[in-house]
């Protein structure tokens, strides 16, 4: 289980962006959350995918609270969320090819050696050719690089993806191969999913519910500020 319970979370002391949000995903589920532009969204699904520390309320993975955020979380619980964000550009290191991009998660935890393995299996799944695999960012499309960037979220098997906005930048072609290759994934792990967005035809078709904004918040107050 995915657990966000009564989080407040924000950018600036005693400013929160939202307070009390509470949302669950349960394992192999798939959760759209839906609202309008700046409500806070994207700040709690960083706070799913344990990138931003919120200023109250609980994310319970599977049992464990979380009590650390981005590096000071501890590996087994930071490695059990992948993520996708919107930019691909913005989530991509420039220097690497799209296979390093891939093997990233690998690298970094000490995985290295099975880097060649996991790259090779995840291009086909996610529609990346071996001559895309040598070529760097900037000579790749943006959907290119955004199939790259959903491999290496997969790269360390996650029993959790978080999708903010996945395909918000693509085309019709790429986000249903990117949502296929999401569904595959999930289908071979039993992940579960928490997909943020703007597209309500989208989520409906991909996700077993979708959940409003205003319905993850406390009932009574004003949301937001
Ligand atoms: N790094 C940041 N520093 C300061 N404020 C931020 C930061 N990121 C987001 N915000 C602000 O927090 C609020 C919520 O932003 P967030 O991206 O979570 O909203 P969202 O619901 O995902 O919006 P959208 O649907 O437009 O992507 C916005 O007012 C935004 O300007």
């Amino acid at each position: 289980m995915l657990e966000l319970a009564s989080v407040t979370a924000g950018y600036e002391p005693r400013r929160p962006v939202f307070r009390g949000a509470s949302l669950t995903v349960a394992p192999g589920e798939a959760v759209g959350l839906l609202g309008p532009s700046g409500c806070g969204k994207s700040t709690l699904a960083r706070v799913a995918a344990l990138l931003h520390r919120p200023d109250a309320g609980r994310l319970v993975l599977d049992g464990t609270e979380v009590t650390a955020w981005r590096h000071r979380a501890p590996r087994a619980l930071r490695t059990a969320v992948g993520v996708v964000f919107q930019q691909p550009r913005t989530a991509a290191d420039p220097r690497l090819t799209l296979a390093d991009l891939i093997a990233e998660p690998l690298r970094a935890t000490g995985r290295k050696g099975e880097a060649a393995d996991r790259v090779a299996e995840l291009a086909p799944a996610v529609g990346l050719t071996p001559e895309l695999l040598t070529r760097r960012p900037h000579a790749v499309s943006d959907g290119q690089l955004q199939r790259a960037c959903l491999a290496r979220a997969l790269s360390l098997r996650p029993r959790w993806l978080v999708c903010d906005e996945m395909t918000a930048m693509l085309d019709a072609s790429t986000t249903a191969a990117l949502v296929a290759a999401v569904e595959t994934y999930r289908e071979q792990t039993g992940a579960g999913l928490l997909a943020v967005g703007h597209d309500r035809v989208l989520l409906n078709r991909w996700c077993d519910r979708t959940v409003e904004w205003r319905d993850c918040l406390p009932a009574e107050g004003p949301p937001g500020r």
